[in-house]
């Protein structure tokens, strides 16, 4: 299956709260492509972020305003069973779950696609892709940690270039349309390394949010393009 078309997705952790419609707003007319959610509870990861209601009033606010966007939420969570419809009545396009956060991974899995959103696995730098021998007929996205999950603005770790192309060859096998996407520590020094290991899908909160002052519609435009150029120079 051919690489799908390269999507950026700028992480909302970096985002200002108190003005986050805004700045979501802004990001996408800048040229971004999906809206990446972190939902984090203070159990599976040391901090503490956003849940369903969240989600659900940006999804209203998405609408009212005519942006479209997919929303891909990246759960944190653990247990995650009991979360999964909450956040794809509140509007979720995808959500993305830690295999370690969920007892039965089959059933979350099945839960997240019978409610008709797209479902994803996510990597830790140390978890194995050995969890994906069995399900790869039923995911539609692989995320790939280069942080240790819990916050933003750590620095990439450059080992996830390896899992990436790894799972490249996994996805390009299994002749599924399958997302490869990274997060953490994304930039756009470093993005065209990440594009060449295989990647499709980008998260970046302070590579674009952190780099561009919140409000400012074009600084995102500029750190928005130039990543797309280095992707195609990869
Ligand atoms: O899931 C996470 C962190 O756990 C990420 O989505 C980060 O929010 C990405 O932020 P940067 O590393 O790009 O600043
Ligand atoms: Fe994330």
């Amino acid at each position: 299956m051919a690489k799908q078309e390269n999507w950026i997705a700028p992480s909302i952790l970096s985002a200002d709260f108190a003005q986050l419609g805004k700045d979501v707003k802004d990001v996408i007319a800048a040229g971004a492509d999906v809206v990446h959610f972190d939902v984090m509870d203070n159990h599976y990861v040391p901090n503490l972020t956003i849940g369903p209601l969240v989600c659900e009033s940006l999804k209203k606010f998405m609408d009212n305003e005519g942006v479209k966007a997919p929303i891909d939420v990246h759960l944190m969570v653990k247990p995650v069973d009991r979360i999964i419809p909450d956040f794809i009545n509140a509007g979720a396009d995808y959500v993305t779950f830690h295999p370690e956060a969920s007892e039965h991974i089959d059933r979350s899995l099945a839960m997240i696609k019978d409610m008709g959103a797209k479902a994803g696995l996510v990597f830790n730098p140390h978890t194995s892709l050995s969890y994906l021998e069995h399900v790869m007929d039923k995911i539609d996205m692989i995320l790939i940690m280069s942080v240790n999950p819990g916050f933003g603005g750590q620095s990439f770790i450059p080992q996830a270039l390896e899992k990436l192309k790894a799972c490249r060859q996994l996805i390009d096998a299994s002749g599924r349309d399958i997302r490869l996407e990274i997060d953490g520590g994304v930039k756009v020094e470093n993005i065209r390394e990440v594009a060449a290991a295989g990647c499709d899908t980008f998260v970046s909160g302070s590579g674009i949010f952190g780099k561009a002052n919140a409000g400012d519609a074009n600084r995102y435009d500029t750190v928005i393009q130039q990543m797309r150029d280095e992707i195609a120079k990869a």
